[in-house]
């Protein structure tokens, strides 16, 4: 029963014990050990140089190494494990604007591929001390396992203005003391991620089959309640592990098949859609992948994700460019063919030109901070396509839907 009585305010009274000769001892070691200790500002063994000729001194953290890459910030406030997990990010050094990294370790489940593929991470405070149940080790320990390079106690929201103001910089991260300013500025400017393969770096060798759904995660009501089974070829340019499993929790038995694997044998498999994944780099440099989808085009229903997106919008005949700084976060507003506004995950830099599509094609989708091009229908090709991630990971499940528009085209497909 609640009482009419206000509770009276008292103070609690510290619970901490009074000194004793135990702790004056541990006090002295702290404080003999705090003075000879160096300070945060005086441990700058990393440098961070972009191609503008900036210098940012920091910390390092995981690999002692020399790395050049395009710096993108994201600004996404969790997971950034499945960040630095997502294939996509190759040839890129991830600034994270959220302040505190760190804080929950690594855990097994959180994986988006089997490794690292991000150049470098760049934070501004990592965290002292993991503290999650599920984690099996901490940030530092799993980047210096993977050979991966982390700058911590670096301004990175004075980059972060700076990449918003002058558009994407590659930098050079290195603990190499040995190197000059100048040569690794020249280094930075030498860099150039557009018209480079990544996807051949990061797809998958052979063809394998996936089972793994969202398991005890499952929120979807149609996915829970879905009975039909579809078999669906996923083109692999880097695909996340959780694109897989939200198809697979849709009823859909899954074949992933290496970037370049030639459009007849896809379709000698005999499936009854293909998803192209999501993927580094740049569309225009990988133009096998667009022949094969226009092979394959109008003749099953076929769904692109990110960089399946871009390859689709170039096998439809449409062109891409380069984003000014991208979008990569996990609150972006997107409004959706029914004027509904979903909060998505993305990541990406490049993006489908609208003006350069043909007719037949309706841009189904619009980002609503810039006004670019969100996804895409082309009914009679039986295509559909989404240039930010409808699997989150980290992010918002607004999306998710997309999963269930798919299975559902590729019903009446069956019909
Ligand atoms: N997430 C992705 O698939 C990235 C797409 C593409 N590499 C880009 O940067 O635009």
């Amino acid at each position: 029963m609640l009482s009419s009585k206000p509770t009276p305010l008292t103070r609690a009274t510290p619970a901490r014990s009074l000194p004793t000769r135990r702790s004056a001892a541990r006090r002295a070691a702290v404080a003999r050990a705090s003075a000879t200790a160096k300070k945060p500002w005086e441990e700058r063994d990393c440098r961070l140089v972009l191609e503008d000729g900036s210098v940012w001194n920091g910390r390092s953290f995981g690999a002692k190494a020399t790395q050049v890459g395009e710096v993108v910030f994201n600004t996404s406030l969790s997971g950034y494990q499945e960040i630095l997990t997502d294939p996509s990010y190759a040839g890129q050094f991830v600034l994270f604007t959220c302040p505190h990294i760190g804080n929950v370790g690594i855990n097994e489940g959180d994986m988006e591929s089997k490794q690292v593929h991000m150049g470098a991470m760049l934070v501004r405070n990592l965290s002292l001390n993991v503290s999650n149940y599920r984690s099996v080790k901490d940030l530092g320990t799993y980047l210096e396992e993977q050979g991966v390079i982390g700058i911590t106690d670096i301004d990175t929201r004075e980059i972060t203005r700076r990449l918003r103001e002058t558009g994407c910089l590659n930098g050079v991260l290195t603990t190499d003391a040995s190197l000059s300013d100048a040569e690794l500025v020249a280094k930075a400017k030498a860099y150039n991620i557009v018209g480079k393969d990544l996807i051949s770096e990061v797809t998958c060798k052979e063809p394998y089959e996936w089972k793994e759904t969202t398991a005890e995660w499952e929120f979807s009501n149609e996915a829970k309640a879905n009975k039909d089974s579809f078999n669906v070829v996923v083109y692999d340019f880097g695909v996340k592990h959780n694109i897989l499993r939200r198809l697979a929790s849709f009823g859909c038995k899954l074949t992933i098949v290496p970037a370049s694997y030639p459009a007849d044998k896809v379709m000698a498999m005999n499936p009854d859609g293909i998803l192209f994944s999501n993927g580094p780099g740049d569309p225009s440099a990988v133009p096998y992948a667009v022949e094969n989808a226009k092979q394959i085009l109008g003749k099953l229903p076929v769904f692109g994700i990110c960089m399946g997106h871009q390859v689709l919008g170039q096998a439809f005949g449409g062109s891409t460019f380069k984003l000014k700084f991208g979008h990569h976060g996990g609150n972006h507003p997107v409004r959706g063919p029914d004027d509904a506004v979903e909060i998505s995950s993305q990541n990406h830099n490049f993006a489908v030109d609208p003006k350069s599509l043909p007719a037949g094609v309706q841009v189904s989708h619009v980002n609503l901070n810039d006004g670019t091009c969100a996804g895409m229908v082309w009914p009679e090709q039986r295509a559909m396509t989404i240039q930010y991630h409808p699997e989150a990971s980290p992010g918002p499940h607004d999306s998710d839907r997309c999963f269930a528009d798919f299975v559902q085209m590729m019903r009446e497909s069956k019909k």
